[in-house]
Order: C-alpha cells, then sequence, then structure tokens
C-alpha cells in the first residue's frame, strides 16, 4: 500500500551529505527569475545556500551603491506582518451600526443572523475569546472611541493585536467611513506595521452583482488612491465582502484567521500530499464549532464545495451540541484498545459521483474532503489509513 508519510515525517533524521550530481544543471552567476526571494519555502538546503548568497550580495550591492543601511534591505524581503506566536486576536473597528457585533455573534457564538436585529449598541471596548483548537481572541472597539486620537494610549491596545478588522456598511453612506478607514491604516502603518489590516465591505445581500462589484471596486481604489497620496501606497490591505446571511462572513473570516496561525504552512502542506496522494478534489480543515476553515490545499476552490462542506459541519456541530461534544470513549480508550472515531460520509450530487467525507481529528478540528470518480469508496482503505496518519501529524503541530 502507498502511504502518505514516514513515521517520522516531524522529526527527520538529518540530512544526508549532497553528492555531486553529474547531471546537475550549473546556475548561472547571475539571479534567475525562478528563484527569487519569493520563490517556494520548499526549495533544498543548496538553494537556500544560494538564495543566501544572492540577497547577501544584493545588499552589499545597494550598501555599496546608495549607502543604504542592511536592516533596510532585508525589511523589503520580508512580509508586511508576521504570524505571531501565541492566540489569533482580533480587533472590530468600524463606524456605528456597520455591523461588528454581528458578524461576532454569528460567527464565534452561532447567532441566528435575524436575532442580530435585537443587539445592543456597543459603548465601551468589550473583549470575547472562542476555546477551540487554538483560543481566538476578539474585542471590539466602540465607536465614539477613534483609534487616532492624540490622547490614546494606542501602543496599550494594538501591542498584542494580530489583526484589525475594518467593517464598512456598504448599505450606509460610506464616504466616512473610509476617512476613518485611512485615519487608522495610516496609523497601523506608522506604529504597528505587522498588524494585518483587513477591510470587510459588509452588508452585501439584497444587493445586485453589477452594484455590489462596482461599490467593491470603488472602496478599494479610494482606499489605495488616498493610501497612495498619503505615501503608503505599500501597505497591503485585504478587503472581502461579506453578509451574515451567507457563507461569505465564514469565508472572510477563515481566512483572516488563517494569516495569524504559525501551524498554516505545516497544515497546507500535509493536506497538499494527502490529496495527491488520495486523489481528492479539496480538502478542508475546518474549525468544528465555529466553521471557519483553518487551512486547506493548494488547489482551487469552488463556492459550492465550500458551501457543502461548511453546511455539513454544521450538521455535525448540531448533532455534537445534542448527543455530547466530548469524545468520552477516546479518552477511557486505554492501550491496545482502539479510539473511537468520527466518521462521516455523504454524497449530494445527482449522478452520485461526488461525495464528501468528514474525519474528526479531534474535539475541535474536522477534516473534509471532496472526492470524485476515482477516489471513492473503493479506495475507502487507502484514505482511511492516510488520513489516521495525517490525524496524528496534525496532532502533534498543535502539541508543539
Ligand atoms: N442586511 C444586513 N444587515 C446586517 C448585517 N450584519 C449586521 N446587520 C444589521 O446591522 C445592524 C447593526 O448591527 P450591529 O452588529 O449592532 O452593529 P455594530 O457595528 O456592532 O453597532 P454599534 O455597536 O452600535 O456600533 C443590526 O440590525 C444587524 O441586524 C448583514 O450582513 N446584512
Amino acid at each position: 500500500m502507498r502511504t502518505l508519510f514516514s513515521e517520522n515525517i516531524l522529526s527527520p533524521s538529518p540530512a544526508p551529505v549532497p553528492r555531486p550530481n553529474p547531471f546537475e544543471l550549473l546556475l548561472p552567476s547571475s539571479a534567475p527569475a525562478a528563484t527569487s526571494p519569493s520563490a517556494s519555502v520548499q526549495s533544498s538546503p543548496r538553494q537556500h545556500e544560494w538564495l543566501t548568497q544572492y540577497l547577501q550580495s544584493q545588499q552589499q550591492r545597494v550598501e555599496s551603491e546608495e549607502g543604504v543601511p542592511l536592516n533596510h534591505v532585508l525589511d523589503d524581503l520580508r512580509p508586511q506582518y508576521a504570524r505571531r506566536k501565541g492566540n489569533p486576536r482580533l480587533l472590530f473597528m468600524g463606524l456605528r451600526k456597520s455591523g461588528k457585533t454581528s458578524v461576532q455573534k454569528v460567527v464565534f457564538q452561532k447567532m441566528s443572523p435575524a436575532d442580530t436585529l435585537f443587539l445592543e449598541p456597543t459603548t465601551r471596548i468589550e473583549t470575547d475569546s472562542l476555546q477551540s483548537f487554538v483560543t481566538i481572541e476578539t474585542a471590539e472597539m466602540p465607536t465614539h472611541l477613534s483609534a487616532a486620537l492624540p490622547t490614546w494610549d494606542h501602543h496599550a491596545l494594538f501591542s498584542t493585536i494580530g489583526a484589525v478588522i475594518w467593517v464598512l456598511d456598504i448599505q450606509d453612506e460610506y464616504l466616512s467611513s473610509i476617512a476613518s478607514l485611512i485615519e487608522t491604516a495610516v496609523l497601523l502603518v506608522e506604529h504597528h506595521p505587522r498588524i494585518a489590516f483587513e477591510v470587510f465591505i459588509h452588508k452585501t445581500d439584497g444587493l445586485s452583482d453589477e452594484y455590489k462589484h462596482d461599490t467593491f471596486r470603488e472602496v478599494r481604489q479610494r482606499v489605495q488612491d488616498e493610501l497612495s497620496d498619503l505615501g503608503h501606497g505599500d501597505r497591503s490591505v485585504s478587503y472581502y465582502q461579506t453578509s451574515i446571511f451567507d457563507h461569505s462572513i465564514f469565508e472572510a473570516m477563515s481566512k483572516v484567521v488563517q494569516k495569524l496561525l504559525p501551524q498554516l504552512p505545516a497544515m497546507e502542506t500535509l493536506l497538499n500530499k494527502l490529496c495527491s496522494t488520495c486523489r481528492i478534489q479539496k480538502a478542508y480543515l475546518f474549525d468544528t464549532g465555529s466553521k471557519i476553515y483553518v487551512a486547506t490545499d493548494a488547489s482551487p476552490t469552488f463556492l459550492k464545495d465550500y458551501e457543502v462542506c461548511s453546511d455539513y459541519v454544521d450538521v455535525v456541530a448540531d448533532i455534537k451540541q445534542i448527543y455530547g461534544w466530548r469524545h468520552h470513549g477516546r479518552a477511557r480508550a486505554g492501550e491496545g484498545e482502539v479510539a473511537a472515531v468520527g466518521e462521516s460520509m455523504v454524497t449530494y450530487d445527482q449522478s452520485g459521483d461526488t461525495y464528501v467525507y468528514l474525519r474528526e481529528i479531534d474535539d475541535h478540528l474536522s477534516l473534509l474532503c471532496v472526492m470524485g470518480k476515482g477516489s471513492s469508496v473503493d479506495k475507502r482503505v487507502l484514505i482511511d489509513y492516510n488520513v489516521g496518519i495525517l490525524q496524528q501529524a496534525l496532532l502533534q503541530v498543535f502539541k508543539v
């Protein structure tokens, strides 16, 4: 049987001494495009060595030509924000009634979207946390407090934040929201450049597609133009169209949380390997409680697949709510006993060829795989075996 990973994938044995390969192509002395500083992280030690030399030569060149200090060159080559150790911390900001509380309640507390009509206004900084595979901490800034006020100690507020989410109500007059958004973005880029800045262009439900896309483009363009005029054109801002009445808010929140997870590259690598080995069309790792996905493989995402997987996780979460969240069986399983594994499979298209396979990784994480022809019930043994190994690897990733 072809298996997915070697037993010691997380603690590989020391790399063998490289032997010269007579057929290997020699790299030219100038920098080729394929090995630019942004090339894949899966490069070999040899490539790393070459890359380091290339960076050093570039730094020396720039320093000697322009007298630019070494650190500045390195800063340009690094991503603008870095994943922090510790829990993802999100700060929600935006104008009055833009939907900040609703987003948190619907995504993290499973509140029904219709019930958000009766939410009270937020008058002070409110914090909350979701206990899951990691603890996701959220905070909301009341509208009357502006982060850009000179009397405001923004260091105390922002020093532990991973991402600021600006909620912009597209159904309201949004020019004043853009002005405050720019103020906050400039403050962040000048004092806290490592914080990711995300804009939710919110309440897109009930709008025509054309109006939605035009407004989305207009908001993005205005923000980019204003930031460029202020000399911060290179500041990366991510934009999402969201509504609490469909899946868009979960998808957007998934992408924001993923950016803050130091385990993301490891999870993506494991999912890519699983998909290629078992011929799986698409694999998602979902947080079972909140329906946000914390990682997916590199293949293209289709909205329909995501929606089906998301609804399926919802059903499983509801059933777990009724029959108990904890795996008492697993907790009691002693040595030699086989622990209970939460696993299920459904087919969802009319031809019956497409399956969704769900397997619980632990109490909070679920693996969902969309499988088509060529990777179905007849390959079940192989899939189960490989998913079992993936499960062990993931548990170790989160244990470290
Ligand atoms: N149509 C639509 N309405 C929404 C959406 N999200 C929130 N709302 C509504 O917007 C209103 C305001 O929502 P809140 O969550 O209280 O907004 P907020 O920004 O927290 O408000 P303050 O705390 O007063 O600043 C509520 O009536 C929600 O039902 C959405 O995606 N679509």
